[in-house]
């Protein structure tokens, strides 16, 4: 699904002037959940915002479902191909659960072309009961259900994912974790998070480190089990 091929890339500037990858190569499948992990600073979300064309590789090259990620349209790549996850939510505080998953469906255009998917989406992920509250009120666990659900709401065939369980205590992590691996698993989406958290880790198909400028596979052991 997603395949960097040689990517080489350093920030501009004196200070930060050092590379970041290079010539890196690493492959994520569809339907498997990815953890990258490795030292604060070594460039894990730097490798989002290159799948997300925040930032350009100097040079190589990414694809997305076989396409360069460069050669979308930005409205395109961002709430279609992918969508993000992010440690603190990015929920919008005053609308409801339900109301932020449509609105994901109506900035992308599809509240009218396709159904309202909000309510489904909460009950898939065991929240359906939590539509009508304010982000405001919901704890971290529900917030990232909620961010989760937003993200599936246009059909992504990619989620990257950024330090999702931060901000949780170790039961939601735990939780958010197999609930990734089995949507992964159940819906064919890429799942590409960085963490620093071993719950994350283990759950996680496969773990990638980055190490010297480039990446290089960790060998799993046991995952926990569980639906969610
Ligand atoms: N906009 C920027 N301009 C210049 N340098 C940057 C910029 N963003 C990040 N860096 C530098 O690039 C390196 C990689 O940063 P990145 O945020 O990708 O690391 P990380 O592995 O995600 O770290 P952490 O685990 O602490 O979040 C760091 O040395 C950082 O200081």
């Amino acid at each position: 699904m997603i395949e960097c091929s040689e990517v080489s890339f350093s920030f501009p500037g004196a200070r930060s002037s050092r590379l970041i990858f290079d010539r890196m190569n690493v492959s994520f499948a569809e339907g498997k959940f990815h953890a990258v992990m490795g030292p604060s600073g070594s460039g894990k979300t730097t490798l989002l915002n290159l799948l997300d064309a925040t930032l350009r590789p100097h040079s190589g090259s990414i694809t997305i479902a076989g396409k360069e990620v460069g050669a979308y349209q930005l409205g395109e790549l961002r709430g279609h191909i992918l969508t993000r996850i992010y440690q603190d939510y990015r929920l919008i505080p005053f609308l409801t659960a339900a109301d932020n998953i449509r609105l994901a469906q109506q900035v992308a255009g599809n509240l009218k072309s396709k159904p309202d998917c909000a309510l489904d989406l909460l009950q898939r992920l065991g929240i359906y009961d939590l539509a009508d509250y304010p982000a405001s009120q919901l704890s971290g666990g529900e917030a990232q259900r909620v961010a989760i659900a937003r993200a599936l709401a246009n059909y992504p065939k990619v989620i990257l994912a950024d330090e999702p369980t931060g901000a949780l205590d170790e039961k939601a992590s735990l939780e958010i974790a197999v609930l990734l691996r089995n949507l992964a698993h159940e819906t064919g989406v890429c799942i590409v998070t960085v963490t620093h958290d071993p719950a994350l880790a283990a759950a996680a198909d496969r773990v990638v480190l980055v190490h010297d400028y480039q990446m290089v596979e960790k060998n799993l052991s046991t995952s926990p089990q569980g639906s969610f």
